[in-house]
């Protein structure tokens, strides 16, 4: 024991001498400036300690609760601290008991309790599996979910990927909205950071008091648009971690690269702002310069931290600012928008994996959005680039053949000068209509998307007509959550007679209409982002290109089988999402190679391998 601390404390001096040596020069690992400062000036001490005892079991990162070995109890000074049966992981997320042991003292004959132990474990493996499921309120699932993330990170990302179906919709859409709207009241331990006008010229410190040094992955909101929900200011916290949870889980990426950041500039949620509750800033949001410059700020300082090639996922951003942010930082970040491109791609995904079902190729589709925002119009750009290179015809053609309607009806040249300039590429020529129901009488779509937002939108009116002049329309109702949905997978079925092929950005489960079930995909940008961020890291990408996201559409539509389709189903069951991930990865990496954005050279040959074997696995780890 002593001799094995002695190679431990041995190794982490070499650790810290070679940090050290880095930061000499002042590098980004002189964490406090210990080692650029004068004399004169004040550094703060700190140190660093290998956990033991109680605080190793208070450690999420390296808990492992009861499936700490006897050899492991006896090193890490655990002996009395935990019952005495070991249980492996497997069986550990089965009973997903997670106790905190940290509180009890057990002194008991291991040898005899053990097998008892694990003999009342293992009864009670099927009835204990359903603690989670135990909660009939989902947000009782999610808090209980992000205590298990507080207790114990291995067990909470192994119950994920191995029920990713079931728990998706718990740490993801819909749950998730429902804790972003109630975070002040749920709120524990705080998770990701929190960067607040109070912050700056501060943001560099705050982004070194965060515990990981080598950050590769920020998923960053300001909170005004979160999903189809609003502004929640600060509580849109809940969805940047939402979404690392699923970089882990689906990609398999690292939790240790991942960074959750919510950037507090206020909110105009008057009913946020009379809540007691509120753990935001109690103030109207601030815009124009003072919201650039906090803003420009964080940009500099995650790069000037994390380096060139740390990928910042800007997430539910309102409009205004997301198309703004995308093209200001894009040429000079690794940054992509989640809800423009991230779903773009899947929407384009599932379009192209639908083509056998509806025959001919995209460019005989004629395509109408309700919703003219992030969302809609990414992925109309996505669709209109895909046809053009497919059919080689001119982009502006290939515009042609999508319209939108916002809230002011459809989209038309006559409305060029009120438009907001996202808008205008798809301004056609065309008489105005007022309503959704007449554009559809009007243009006659094979495909409906809804991104607006909007719960309730594609009405009975709506479904009827478009299936009225349309053998199998597809009907993509994307906003998220649930209650936003612009249908229901019921209500699309139902009143199409189930002639549409469906997806939704939140998920339904199938319905049956008139003797016979029907499943409905999730078109949702979490089939993506997992892949593109574990592509960017395995081949060192500097900058994304809207190519790689073509790529990562294209792979995820080749995943999709005729078994699949059969099932009505456009896009591949999350059961299998990390192959999916890294064959999206290795897509995204391909592209970014040949588009000479990627550093990390030589190349790899085969690149689906080498993107299967750096993904994280959540499978404890043996200690010394
Ligand atoms: O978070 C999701 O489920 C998808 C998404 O980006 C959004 O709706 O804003
Ligand atoms: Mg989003």
């Amino acid at each position: 024991m002593e001799s094995q601390l002695r190679d431990l404390r041995r190794e982490l001096n070499l650790l810290a001498e070679k940090d050290s040596g880095l930061a000499v020069r002042g590098g980004v690992r002189d964490v406090f400036g210990e080692d650029s400062a004068t004399e004169d000036q004040p550094t703060t001490p700190w140190t660093r300690a290998v956990a033991s005892g109680v605080e190793l079991l208070r450690d999420p990162r390296y808990n492992k609760g009861t499936a700490f070995t006897e050899v492991e109890r006896d090193n890490h000074y655990l002996r009395g601290l935990l019952p005495p049966a070991y249980i492996s992981q497997d069986l550990q997320f089965v009973c997903q008991l997670g106790v905190d042991y940290s509180n009890v003292l057990y002194l008991s004959n291991q040898q005899i309790k053990c097998s008892g132990y694990q003999f009342s474990f293992r009864v009670m493996e099927k009835r204990v599996l359903a603690n989670i499921r135990s909660y009939e309120d989902p947000l009782q699932k999610y808090i209980a979910m992000m205590d298990l993330s507080e207790r114990n990170e291995r067990l909470f990302f192994k119950l994920l990927i191995d029920n990713v179906e079931e728990l998706l919709p718990v740490v993801y859409t819909p749950t998730v909205g429902e804790a972003c709207q109630k975070y002040g009241s749920i709120f524990r331990r705080p998770h990701g950071l929190y960067i607040s006008l109070k912050e700056r010229g501060k943001v560099l410190d705050v982004l070194k008091n965060w515990p990981e040094k080598n950050v590769q992955i920020i998923v960053v909101t300001d909170g005004e648009r979160i999903l189809g929900l609003g502004d929640l200011g600060l509580q849109g916290m809940g969805i940047p971690i939402g979404k690392l949870a699923l970089y882990v889980a689906l990609g398999g990426l690292r939790p240790s690269l991942c960074l959750p950041v919510s950037i507090d500039v206020g909110t105009n949620n008057q009913k946020l702002l009379d809540d007691p509750y509120y753990i935001g800033l109690r103030q109207k949001r601030t815009t124009g310069e003072e919201y650039d410059a906090l803003i420009h700020e964080f940009m500099l300082a995650a790069k000037q931290e994390y380096g060139e090639k740390v990928l910042i996922q800007f997430e539910d951003f309102a409009n205004h600012n997301a198309f703004k942010l995308l093209a200001k930082y894009g040429r000079t970040h690794l940054v992509f928008n989640d809800d423009i491109q991230g779903t773009a791609a899947v929407a384009l995904a599932g379009l192209v994996a639908s083509l056998p079902l509806t025959g001919g190729t995209l460019a005989d589709h004629r395509f109408l959005f309700l919703g003219a925002g992030e969302a809609g119009t990414g992925i109309a750009e996505i669709i209109a680039t895909e046809i053009s290179r497919k059919a080689n015809i001119p982009l502006e053609e290939a515009r042609r053949k999508i319209w939108l309607v916002d809230s002011k009806g459809l989209v038309v040249k006559s409305r060029w000068d009120s438009l907001q300039h996202f808008k205008r590429d798809y301004a056609h020529e065309h008489e105005e209509c007022k309503t959704l129901l007449s554009a559809v009488q009007a243009l006659k779509p094979t495909v409906l998307i809804g991104t607006s937002g909007q719960g309730s939108t594609f009405t009975k009116d709506v479904i009827e007509t478009i299936s009225s002049f349309n053998e199998k329309p597809l009907i993509f109702a994307l906003s998220n959550p649930t209650s936003q949905s612009e249908c229901t997978a019921d209500q699309a079925y139902t009143w199409c007679k189930g002639k549409c092929i469906f997806a939704s950005g939140s998920p339904f489960g199938p319905v049956t209409v008139d003797g016979k079930t029907y499943y409905s995909g999730q078109a949702n940008n979490a089939y993506i982002f997992p892949g593109m961020g574990l592509g960017c890291i395995i081949a060192g990408v500097i900058r994304i290109h809207d190519d790689m996201f073509l790529k990562a559409a294209e792979a995820l539509a080749s995943l999709v089988t005729k078994e699949h389709l059969d099932k009505g189903l456009v896009y591949p069951p999350f059961q299998n999402i990390r192959k999916i991930s890294a064959h999206i990865g290795a897509a995204v990496a391909a592209k970014a190679y040949e588009l000479g954005l990627a550093t990390r050279l030589p190349r790899p040959d085969d690149l689906l391998a080498c993107a299967e074997s750096c993904q994280y696995s959540p499978v404890y780890r043996p200690y010394r």
